[in-house]
């Protein structure tokens, strides 16, 4: 099985354990669980800037590249719940994600000088 597809298969059954099936959700239960989903994916960000020695007027503080891999991961995590919610399969994100990234070498292409509002809004 392709992994993407594995990830969003084992995440969907992490989720129902926990008691969310993001697959049944209403329209107020999907609202509910993007905003969860967001503020979790903020509190791992949050995990992972205190992996770096941000504190500029503190010198007790390491580089703690382990822990950093590890909250890479819980927002992979977060980030795949938050696709589920949103309705998206692994081929779907597969899908967006390709024409973003060739949209973005566009704009590379171009110089990126001037914003385009219509240049992604196939995707
Ligand atoms: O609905 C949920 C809730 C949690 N998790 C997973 C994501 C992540 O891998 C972990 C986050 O749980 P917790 O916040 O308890 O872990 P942590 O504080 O990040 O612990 P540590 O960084 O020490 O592992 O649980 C889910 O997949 N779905």
């Amino acid at each position: 099985m392709d992994k993407l597809e594995e990830i969003f298969r084992l995440q969907d059954e992490l989720n129902k354990r926990i008691g969310v099936d993001t697959g049944a959700l209403d329209e107020k239960g999907k609202a509910e669980w993007v905003l969860n989903y967001t503020r979790a994916l903020q509190q791992e960000t949050a995990e992972l800037i205190d992996s770096v020695p941000w504190k500029w007027w503190a010198k007790y503080q390491k580089f703690d590249e382990q822990n950093a891999r590890v909250e890479v991961v819980d927002l992979f995590h977060f980030l795949v719940s938050l696709a589920q919610v949103l309705g998206m399969s692994a081929q779907d994100v597969y899908d967006a994600y390709a024409k973003k990234n060739k949209v973005n070498h566009n704009r590379q292409d171009s110089g990126y000088s001037a914003k385009n509002e219509d240049d992604s809004r196939h995707i």
